[in-house]
């Protein structure tokens, strides 16, 4: 009996041996197949060519040769010189340009591409901070959690509208009665300081859960640095790639406006956390009208549950509120500046805008708003209209640039770690093969008639707000706010130029000005009441 019993132990101890000899020998083939595959792949990229290019001089790379007032011409005239993805030299950095929308999908959506390029105002400034110029595991973890903070404001809530919905509506309606009352009626008017206003109170409201009166001077100075910031930050452009250029004179005036802009701002923006703070203290509630608060109950909700505060800071939070409203004013305010320029050129276009306006949501003196959410897709022409604008006039011509993480492989070709990598969308948005003849103004690209109805119909190349892993969050908001300005502005007035304005016509535009976005030569603006 006793042998018996040994036996089987026996049996069983030689079993469990050769199960784990089998196994160990499984892994260590695993294991020296992944090595093999992996090392494999390391020779195979670093036997891959870089994509081709022009080359450029030592030290400067390619940067003399480049346009200064339209680099997104130089980039997308080299695009179709060397094809759909080319790579140059700017100073010491590999710069990669890709101008098919299908590779820039492709490499956009892996993680290797997720990075931002190690640019001095980036890396440098910024160091690494926010949401916009952050990489790895802060990044990922902040992008997810504005994302879920901005789901939850445009969420319809109890009372119909969302936040977001109403704070846009509110800032619209604004805008459209300071037109009313402030006598712009037929003469030349500048749009763009009412604008910037109440586009920036709107991005205020959703960020900081605050807005300003007009005439404020802190608010005043917030636009000023807004403004400002955006044109020295394209002046400042070559320090990017050559950062001892910062000791120049000329050069060190930019930076200490930026730097001190900097810091003025991230002061003021203390004064909003403390007053926020001592608000949600008062209301003891787990709710959040904005960015702010929510940030402010997720710093207090890891504090209670013992999470390190590693990466929600409060110097991340300084620079994630500056994102959010650099990110989310001048974007949508430069679209509404072409839009309104395209309508007052195509009185056509504008009139069948009208006509749907007219038809969904009635005339101005039925007293209803328009809203987003159930309006836009029953106004195919206004829709149209504004892709058609963002496509001709792609406000970011060289989209945000991205970075690689590792080394890597795209296209059957090399490229390396820390490579800056550039969506040329200037060249795509006017590929005459995407587009034909891409630079003519047609809504009705963007238009499928069915059963006598239009209906939109975006293509797949069509990418105002990028794609893949760091697509814009924005975009719903951007959306919302872009038709709800158009469509209230044109309830209320037929627009045109006054008639002795002659600077613009369909076939002949000023240069616009380049900055950070591609923003169109002002122009006044005569408000015809409807
Ligand atoms: C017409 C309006 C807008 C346009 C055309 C636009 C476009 C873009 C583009 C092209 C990017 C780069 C995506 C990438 O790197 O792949 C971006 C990123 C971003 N946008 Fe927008 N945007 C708009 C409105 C907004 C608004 C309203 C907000 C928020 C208030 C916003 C917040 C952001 C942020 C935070 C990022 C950085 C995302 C990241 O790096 O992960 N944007 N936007």
């Amino acid at each position: 009996m006793e042998e018996g019993v040994l036996e089987e132990e026996e049996a069983r101890s030689v079993g469990v041996w050769a199960w784990l000899s089998l196994s160990s020998l499984l892994l260590g083939l695993l294991a020296l197949l992944w090595l093999r595959f992996h090392s494999q792949q390391r020779n195979r990229q670093l036997l891959l060519l870089l994509p081709p290019g022009p080359s450029g001089l030592p030290w400067l790379g390619y940067l003399p040769w480049i346009d200064s007032r339209a680099p997104y011409e130089t980039f997308a005239e080299l695009s179709r010189r060397y094809g759909r993805i080319y790579s140059l030299k700017l100073g010491d950095m590999l710069a990669v340009f890709i101008s098919d929308p299908q590779l820039v999908r492709q490499a956009f959506s892996r993680p290797v591409f997720s990075g931002r390029a190690p640019l001095y105002l980036t890396h440098g400034i910024m160091k690494g901070h926010g949401l916009i110029c952050a990489e790895g595991e802060s990044w990922r973890e902040h992008r997810r959690f504005v994302m879920n903070v901005m789901k939850q404001l445009g969420m319809a809530g109890r009372r119909g509208a969302s936040v977001m919905e109403s704070r846009v509506m509110a800032g619209v309606l604004e805008f459209v009665h300071c037109q009313v009352t402030d006598g712009g009626v037929g003469g030349g008017v500048d749009l763009v300081p009412g604008l910037r206003h109440c586009i920036g109170n709107i991005i205020n409201g959703v960020v900081f859960g605050r807005t300003y009166a007009a005439d404020d001077p802190t608010w005043i100075w917030l636009q000023h640095l807004l403004d400002q910031g955006v044109k020295q930050v394209a002046v400042a452009g070559p320090i990017n790639f050559l950062p001892v250029l910062r000791f120049l004179p000329s050069y060190r005036k930019i930076m200490s406006f930026i730097l001190d802009g900097q810091a003025e701002t991230h002061r003021h923006y203390q004064e909003i956390i403390d007053q926020r703070q001592l608000n949600l203290s008062a209301n003891q509630g787990p709710d959040y009208t904005s960015v702010v608060e929510a940030y402010l109950l997720e710093m207090q909700r890891r504090q209670s549950a013992g999470i390190p505060p590693e990466t929600f800071t409060t110097v991340q939070l300084h620079h994630v509120l500056a994102d959010m409203f650099g990110a989310g004013t001048d974007t949508a305010l430069t679209t509404i500046k072409w839009i309104v320029l395209y309508l007052i050129l195509y009185p056509d276009v504008q009139e069948r805008i009208h006509e749907e306006i007219e038809r969904v949501v009635g005339q101005l003196d039925q007293g209803r708003i328009p809203c987003y959410a159930t309006d836009a897709r029953r106004m195919p022409w206004t829709e149209a209209t504004i892709c058609e604008v963002q496509r001709l006039k792609t406000i970011l011509p060289l989209g945000v640039p991205h970075g690689t993480l590792q080394d890597c492989e795209l296209a059957g070709y090399r490229i390396p770690k820390g490579a800056m990598v550039v969506p040329v969308w200037w060249a795509m948005n006017l590929d005459p093969t995407l587009w034909p003849e891409p630079l003519q103004f047609r809504p009705e690209r963007f238009l499928e008639e069915e059963e006598e109805k239009w209906r939109v119909e975006k293509p797949e190349h069509f990418l105002p707000f990028q794609c893949g892993r760091r697509m814009c969050i924005g975009d719903d908001l951007g959306r919302t706010l872009i038709f709800l300005f158009t469509v209230t502005l044109l309830q209320h007035f037929r627009l045109s130029f006054p008639p002795q304005f002659t600077d613009y016509s369909a076939t002949n535009f000023p240069q616009p000005d380049y900055g950070f976005t591609l923003v169109p030569h002002p122009y006044p603006v005569a408000l015809h009441p409807r």
